[in-house]
Parts: C-alpha cells; structure tokens; sequence
C-alpha cells in the first residue's frame, strides 16, 4: 500500500490550513461519488478497478495471447492517454534492457503514434521490415491524426509483409463503440476490437484495455495490476476519514501549496523506470487542471540524474515551485559495491553497501538541502515496481487529481485547450471542411 507524508511541507503551509479543506475535500468526493460536479458524464474510472470483470481480463489476456503467438514485436500506436499509462506501466515493470536481451519472454513493445517524426517513422518502418510484427492501434475519437498517419502506414506494411489473413489476427483495435475512422476500419476489417468506454476520458483510461492490453502483451499481471487499483480505490474511498485519505490529504495539500505562490510541482523519482509514470502524471495534471488561466504546472525529474542538471534551478531558482517524491521502498534485485584494496576513486567508504543505499541517501541528502532551500516536499513511498504498487499508485493519482480539481473550481474531465492547435495545423494541412480556417489562417502567415 502507498503512503504519504507532507511533514515537510509545513514549515512552508501550515497543517491547521491543509486540514481546513476537510470540506471542500468531502465536498468534492461526493460530487464525484453522486454525479453532480462539473464534467459529471466523465466518471466511469472512479469506480472502473472494481468493476473489472474476471471475464474482461480473460478476454484480454486471450487476446494478448493471440499476439505474443503471433509477433515478435508489437506496436502500440497512440497518443496522450492513449499511449501513456500503458508506456508507464511496461517501463516501470520492465528490465531497462530487456529489448537487447537475445531470449525473448515477451514480444518487443514499440511505440508510434505519438509523434510525427518522419525519421522516427521511417526508422520505425526500416526495423520492422524483417520482424514478424502486430499493431494496436489506440485512439478514442478514433481520428488522432499523428495516430492515424501511423497506423496507416503500419497497416500497409503489416499487410504486405504477413499477408491479409495473418494481419487481421495480429492487428487489434481500441477505440469508441460506434464513432471514429478507428472502428469503421476495425469493423470493416474484421479485427478483434476492444471498447473504450464514453465515461471514460483518455488521461484516466489506463484501467481499460487501452493500458491494459498492451500490459499483457508484455507479459505483465494485469489481475495484480487491478487489484492494486481496487486496494487504493478502497484506501481513498469517500468513507475513509480525511486524515487517513492520502487521495484527500495530497489534494488539499497541493492546493494550500498553490494558494501559497508554489506554482509548479516538479514530480520526483530516484528510480528511472518511473520516468514514464511521470509522463503519464503530466497529462493526468495539465490536462485537469490547467484552463480558466489557472492550474499548477505540472514539471517531472528524474533523479538523481536530473540532479546534475536541474538541481541548481530547484535549489535556487525562483521559489514558486515544490516537489512530489515517489519513493520506492525495496528493489527488485541486490547488488552491493565492491571493496577495492587499492581504492584509487576513493570509494570504499560505501563497500558492502547496496547501491540503493547510496541512492536513498542520496533521496535524504536532497529532500534536506530543498527543503532548506525554499522547496516544500510531500513523499509517496510505495512498496516496490511491482503491478500491485503500480495499480495502487496510477489510481491514487487519478482520484486524487478529480478531488484536485474540484478543489480548485474547474471542471477536470475535459481539455478544450487542445483543439486550438489542431484547428490551426487542419487549416495549415487544407484538410476538407476547414476551407474558411485555411483562408484565414493563411491571411495571417
Ligand atoms: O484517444 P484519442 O482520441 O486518439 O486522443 C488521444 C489524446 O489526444 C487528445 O488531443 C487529448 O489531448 C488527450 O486527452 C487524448 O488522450
């Protein structure tokens, strides 16, 4: 189970003013629990662990099987949230070299559609051309176009190097139930498809097959993944007492923390596997919260690698910002530092001891010297990278980040902001029915 700890923000908030969105707090959960807050049509996730079915994870993990049979690499093409909790979930889980390793347990996941890279895509293409590959292909409104250009060109290639029939058992689709070019072309096709469901929005969908089949394609416990997510569901339920909620207490922080001038929460690992848990927070956070010109920005280190490099600006840039650590409790493996008799670097100070040692002093050492810095620190520590952890820690986040931002007054299930830009690059692109916006925007260049 996670836990949190905030101690070290109060020299900067006090706990009296964090305990004091009690209300605002139970406020939130109830408006989430009863349907009655802003973007009320968006709340399937909040209950979504505990209403996975055993047949639903059966189906997933037949399906899953069909391409770990089938390929010996498989390409996730999506894009934001439909791309992001399933990357956060393999890179915590996975060997950080596991695609140089000559014995396979699992095809090599790769990933497409989350940008529009002609080098990436030519490369991507180039490898692929003596593989025996699959593709998913991740889109809710099932018109992404840097999802859509990737998956068709992958669908050519996959179709002529493994033939029709082969590309059609190899080919998988999750996306709306009626709308989108993804289904008309899944049901046309005749490929196996996964629904994504309406109250569902991308950033929280991790727990549906968007996450969910990629992660077994992997070869991960999506059962332990769940019910990591049911335990946390649990643990930050409404009828969980603000003090014991660390869903409650993490939201009501953070918006003391903002309230308070610290603007940017910079999210924290010792672990480099998380990075991509920190990607997948980016969008959960910014898409939530930053609209009505308000919201904290959401940043991410890794640390301590980042500690070379962004360390000085945390330690002494402007004081608008704070950090969230994820903190892992146990590794997976040990590994001690040698003795060396001639100790030419110096180091034999930390003979005997285990690499994460060093490393969680390392965590202290900074905690300490940020917080004296002008930084306040909440941690999250969680019990190891393993898919019970995960589970608990991606839907702590999510409820925690509903709670947020209601809290903060906007509605968190939406993101009209992002269309500005599309509108722009369809207007740039001619793209038929934007015939007034080409006009317009050309006038302007
Ligand atoms: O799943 P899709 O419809 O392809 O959307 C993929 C992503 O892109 C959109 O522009 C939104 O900003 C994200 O919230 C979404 O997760």
């Amino acid at each position: 189970m996670i836990s949190l700890n905030i101690e070290k923000t109060l020299g900067f908030i006090s706990k009296e003013n964090v305990f004091a969105y009690e209300a605002q707090v139970k406020a939130a959960q109830e408006a989430l629990e009863n349907g009655t807050g802003k973007g009320n049509d968006f709340l399937g996730w909040l209950h979504l662990p505990s209403s996975i079915t055993k047949e639903h994870l059966a189906d997933l993990k037949a399906t899953a099987q069909t391409l770990r049979d089938n390929c010996e690499v498989v390409v996730v093409a999506g894009i934001g949230g439909s791309y992001l909790g399933a990357r956060a979930v393999i890179e915590a889980l996975s060997n950080s070299f596991t695609w140089l390793q000559d014995k396979k347990t699992a095809p090599v996941i790769l990933y497409a559609g989350h940008n529009i890279g002609e080098d990436y895509l030519y490369e991507l293409t180039e490898y692929l051309k003596d593989k025996k590959f699959g593709v998913i292909n991740i889109s809710k409104s099932g018109t992404t176009t840097e999802t859509a250009l990737a998956f068709r060109l992958l669908k050519k290639q996959c179709e002529d190097q493994r033939g029709k029939d082969m590309a059609k058992k190899v080919i998988v689709a999750i996306t709306d139930a009626k709308k989108g070019a993804a289904r008309v072309t899944a049901d046309k096709e005749g490929y196996k498809s996964f629904i994504i469901p309406d109250n569902v929005g991308g950033r929280f969908s991790v727990l549906t097959p968007v996450g969910l089949l990629p992660i077994a394609i992997a070869g991960f416990d999506i059962e332990k993944l769940v019910a990591g997510a049911v335990a946390m569901e649990k643990a930050c339920g409404k009828d969980v007492p603000f003090a014991e909620n660390p869903a409650a207490i993490y939201a009501a922080t953070r918006n003391e923390l903002y309230k308070n001038g610290k603007k940017i929460e910079i999210l924290v690992n010792y672990n480099p596997k998380l990075h991509y848990v920190s990607e997948w927070w980016k969008q959960l956070y910014g898409e939530s919260e930053g609209k009505e010109n308000k919201g904290i920005f959401p940043a991410a280190v890794d640390f301590s690698t980042d500690l070379h490099s962004m360390g000085q600006w945390i330690q002494e840039g402007e004081r608008t910002i704070y950090e969230t650590v994820i903190s892992v409790e146990k590794t997976q493996h040990s590994l001690q530092v040698p003795s060396d008799e001639a100790n030419l670097d110096g180091l034999n100070f930390l003979a005997g001891k285990h690499v994460d040692e060093v490393n969680k002093m390392a965590e202290l050492g900074t905690q300490l010297a940020h917080v004296d810095g002008g930084v306040p620190n909440m941690r999250i520590v969680i019990p190891a990278l393993n898919e019970e952890s995960i589970g608990g820690l991606l839907y702590f986040f999510e409820i925690a980040c509903g709670i947020s931002g209601y809290i903060l007054g906007v509605n968190p299930f939406n993101q009209p902001g992002v269309e500005a830009y599309k509108k722009n690059m369809f207007a740039l692109l001619n793209k038929p029915g934007y015939e007034e916006e080409s006009k317009a925007i050309q006038a302007r260049l």
